[in-house]
């Protein structure tokens, strides 16, 4: 399998009035050429901080405090600023939460686009012209419409542009960073469809970040599941499915609702995501979870792989108390 990126023991902590928030705490996880990998999680638990952080764009109060971020090898995190303009775009690209974000009202689809092009790569304007309408026509939209400005397009066809942006100097890797937001439920099917066609017809790596748990089992090859700032399990969707391992991914799964299952009950999760200032050294999970012991408390434990592929942190596995 060819590695795209890896990203080993990356933490970030924020500074706050109230101490340090350790927003993301060694957290390790990999993806391949071709992949889609799903990072999901409640609200707050560091999502967008990984992402961020990958992307170097942590700002102060922020930092990343340890860890390593390899792009095809190369590590993102000592990279220079010089170095990183040169593969944002070109190597790894994002598609933002909202492309109101993204756009600029003031000027053309076409002419952002194309600018795109231009800054990053030695293209022709009238090439950069030829890509755009191209790319145009990949996310749906009539490669004429270049002309057009942000407020004469729908707010998923604004989404679809958005997409075309992130796409338009060939990345190797996009992070879609809950990229439906405020859609309605329609517009996001069609718009995450998007996403996946574009994945498989270009090959492309990518990393869903989402709440939506039945939608990323039902598109990703493989889910790494997040709880207050740690990964806590990370597989195939299929292991994930079928023999989830962490306490909080089997919570989780019982809390989501399943279209093939309409007769599932949906059991929500007890308790509430831990202050993440100061938090002290123990699993993350202890205090919702219903077979924490002593040395949970205690101790956090180690993300380790159980079987090939299937990593999780959790001292029931050490122990080998688990079904
Ligand atoms: N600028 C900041 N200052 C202080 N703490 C921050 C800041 N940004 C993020 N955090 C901390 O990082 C944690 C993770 O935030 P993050 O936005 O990464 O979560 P998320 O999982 O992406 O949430 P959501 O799904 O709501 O977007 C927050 O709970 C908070 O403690």
């Amino acid at each position: 399998m060819n590695t795209v990126l890896s990203v080993e023991n990356l933490s970030t902590y924020f500074k706050t009035d109230k101490g340090i928030a350790k927003a993301v705490e060694n957290v390790s996880f990999s993806l391949n050429k071709g992949e889609m990998l799903g990072l999901i999680g409640e609200s707050g638990c560091g999502k967008t901080t990984v992402a961020q952080s990958i992307l170097r764009l942590i700002e102060y109060p922020g930092k990343v405090v340890s860890g390593r971020v390899l792009l095809n090898g190369r590590d993102l995190i000592k990279a220079s600023e010089k170095e990183l303009s040169s593969m944002r775009w070109k190597e790894i690209s994002v598609i933002p939460q909202s492309a109101m974000n993204a756009l600029n009202p003031i000027f053309t689809i076409g002419d952002q686009i194309m600018e795109s092009i231009l800054l990053h790569e030695n293209v022709s304007k009238r090439e950069a012209l030829q890509r755009t309408k191209t790319l145009l026509e990949l996310v749906g939209i009539d490669g004429e419409r270049w002309r057009s400005y942000p407020h004469e397009f729908s707010g998923g066809m604004k989404q679809r542009v958005a997409i075309a942006m992130a796409l338009a100097c060939n990345p190797k890797l996009v992070i879609s960073d809950e990229s439906t937001t405020g859609l309605d439920v329609l517009t996001q099917a069609q718009v995450i469809a998007l996403i996946k066609s574009l994945q498989k017809k270009m090959d492309l790596s990518v990393i869903l970040i989402s709440h939506d748990l039945p939608m990323v089992t039902a598109i990703c090859d493989k889910i790494a599941i997040m709880y207050a700032g740690n990964i806590v399990e990370w597989a195939s969707t299929e292991d994930i499915l079928k023999n989830p391992r962490h306490p909080y991914s089997q919570a989780l799964l019982n809390a989501s609702p399943d279209l093939s299952n309409p007769e599932k009950e949906v059991v929500s999760i007890p308790g509430s995501v831990p202050n993440l200032v100061d938090f002290p050294h123990s699993c993350r999970f202890h205090t919702r979870c219903p077979y924490a012991y002593d040395k949970c408390r205690q101790e956090n434990p180690e993300f380790k792989e159980i079987k090939k592929g299937h990593y999780v942190a959790c001292f029931l596995e050490e122990e080998g108390n688990h079904g």
